[in-house]
């Protein structure tokens, strides 16, 4: 059984409270200072409260508010050395988290997909943590990266399903336009993005040769790959990551500089 506690119950602390109470093997303490966050947990945590103190016992703290408020929770949670301290917060490093606690940090830009336990990952940790490896791999798949690849994995992986929830719904839209009912149009194209997403996963072949043996000679999807390939889309989508990558560096910027 691990004791985990999560600081700040909004979309991301809560997709990890589901997702590890979906596990099982962990008591839960759920703290925020706005109890109607509680709301969406409440049946999945084992404990909620606006009491700091009460997450002090725990085996790992995982710090879920915004970049600008991780300053104001370091200043009043005291955490002794044989804790974890696990920090998800965009462009916060861990060595602006360290400089204010004894616990050891651990880094990891989770996803929102931890609420179904299909969660992408990445951690930065100058050593494997036991606790941290147990419950990313209750929550999904995880890499371990370097800590400065820690903006563009933020790009990919953190926002990275806001852009698949786009590219999906513009694919389920134009459906919708040419005669689908909504709902269906919804559940084929999520459950396509799932599956070719499982595909590459579990498959040996790479993502060009996937797309060939899709394309039939002469039938459907190669009509609409020309369309793709004569576009500027690929660069686009590019363009998106960037962005997002950029707003990371900026976020570590305000950080460091102690802005609020
Ligand atoms: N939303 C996402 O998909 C992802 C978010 N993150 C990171 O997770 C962190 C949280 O993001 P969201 O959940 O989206 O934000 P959110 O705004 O949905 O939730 C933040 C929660 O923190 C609470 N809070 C505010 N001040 C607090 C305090 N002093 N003490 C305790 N709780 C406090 C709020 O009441 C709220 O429930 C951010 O640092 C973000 O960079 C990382 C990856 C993905
Ligand atoms: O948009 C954000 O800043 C957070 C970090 C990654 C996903 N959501």
């Amino acid at each position: 059984m691990i004791d985990v506690s999560v600081i700040g119950c909004g979309n991301m602390g809560s997709a990890l409270i589901t997702g590890l109470a979906e596990a099982g093997g962990y008591r839960i303490t759920a703290y925020d200072v706005d109890p109607e966050a509680f709301e969406a947990i409440e049946q999945h945590a084992d404990r909620t409260t606006t009491d700091l103190d009460d997450v002090r016992d725990s085996d790992v703290v995982v710090l879920a508010v915004k970049p600008d408020i991780v300053p104001l929770v370091l200043e009043d949670l005291e955490l002794d050395a044989d804790r974890t301290l696990l920090t998800i917060a965009a462009g916060v490093s861990r060595a602006v988290v360290s400089a204010e606690t004894d616990a050891e940090v651990v880094r990891v830009m989770p996803n929102l997909a931890a609420e179904t336990r299909n969660m992408a990952a990445a951690v930065a940790w100058d050593e494997p943590n036991e606790h941290v490896a147990q419950m990313l791999d209750d929550l999904g798949e995880y890499v371990v990266i370097d800590e400065d690849l820690m903006h563009v994995a933020t790009a990919l992986n953190g926002s990275g399903p806001a852009f698949v929830f786009y590219l999906l719904g513009a694919m389920a839209d134009r459906a919708v336009d040419e005669g689908l009912a909504p709902d269906n149009a919804e559940v084929l194209a999520a459950q396509t993005f799932k599956g070719a997403a499982e595909t590459v996963l579990r498959s040996d072949r790479d993502v060009e040769t996937l797309i060939d043996a899709v394309c039939s000679p002469g039938g459907t999807t190669i009509e609409g790959m020309d369309v793709l390939w004569n576009s500027d889309v690929e660069e686009v989508v590019g363009d998106a990551l960037t962005a997002a990558r950029r707003r990371s560096e900026e976020l570590a910027d305000d950080a460091e500089g102690g802005e609020q």
